[in-house]
């Protein structure tokens, strides 16, 4: 008939608000509900292992401070869990609220934490540079740690003591000798699903590792990370805070869980 449908079917729990890129079936972050998650008995311990030596500096970028790595050699790499292959560490950044009862982009049973660090990889068997892997399937595994506020994070420190540095959008600032193994929590229980990046291009292109256990840091830490601006030297003061997505829907995917 010539009248098109107005009431195209859309998945049951799409909401049409949600801001899904054009047909968008795997999208992040989501609500993790621990009671829907499927406890998967293959799911083997990640291996994480890092070299200091291949961290090389810290960006503001805009829209948070990447520490990133030196993707060159096989030093900085995860493997094992639902990952097929090894992957390359190439940088780690945070997300964060400007009060603490936002701020983490995943959420737990709709638990929001007040920050959440993503260690960011790239499938260096299957693709030869990081931005092919992030355009592809299977082309990154990302890590996520919720933190919340508690005892100061002593290795953090380190990392905070620089951020002045780089207060600005476009600023870098030389940074080495730092071990993100230190961000990992003791308890290697993870949640697992098939997603995408939080920020634009927002490729379907991650598998999301997500630790069970959170990390702890000082009030003081997450301040210096909201002291941070989005904007360039010169231009309006805008806080770097608040940069994390709104929760997207699961569609028709699986959380699977650790039983370890
Ligand atoms: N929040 S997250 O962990 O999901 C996330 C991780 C990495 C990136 C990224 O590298 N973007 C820059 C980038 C680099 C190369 C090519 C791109 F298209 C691109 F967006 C964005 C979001
Ligand atoms: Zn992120």
């Amino acid at each position: 008939n010539l009248l098109a449908c107005s009431q195209t079917a859309k998945p049951a729990n799409q909401q049409s608000w949600q801001t899904q890129i054009q047909g968008g079936s795997r999208q992040s972050p989501i609500d993790i509900r621990s009671s829907e998650s499927v406890h998967d008995p293959q799911l083997t311990p990640l291996s994480i292992s890092y070299d200091p030596s291949d961290c090389l500096q810290i960006w503001n970028n805009g829209y948070s401070f990447l520490v990133e790595f030196d993707d060159s050699k096989d030093n900085s790499v995860v493997s094992g869990g639902p990952l097929e292959n090894h992957y390359k560490l190439k940088q780690f950044h945070f997300h964060w609220g400007a009060e603490n009862n936002r701020g983490s982009e995943h959420t737990i049973n709709s638990l929001v934490y007040p920050a959440e660090l993503h260690l960011v990889h790239w499938n260096a068997e299957k693709f030869r540079t990081f931005d092919e892997a992030i355009f592809s399937e299977n082309g990154l595994a990302v890590i996520g740690v919720f933190l919340k506020l508690g005892r100061k994070h002593d290795g953090l420190q380190k990392l905070v003591n620089a951020l002045p540095a780089v207060k600005y959008k476009d600023s870098t600032v030389e940074f080495s000798n730092f071990n993100p193994s230190c961000m990992i929590p003791s308890c290697l229980d993870y949640w697992t699903y098939p997603g995408s990046l939080t920020t634009p291009p927002q490729t379907e292109s991650v598998t999301w590792v997500i630790m069970k256990k959170p990390i702890e840091f000082g009030d003081d830490q997450l301040s210096a990370f909201r002291s941070l601006l989005f904007t360039p030297f010169g231009e309006k003061l805008e806080n770097m805070v608040d940069n994390f997505r709104q929760q997207q829907p699961l569609m028709n995917r699986v959380v699977r869980a650790t039983i370890l």
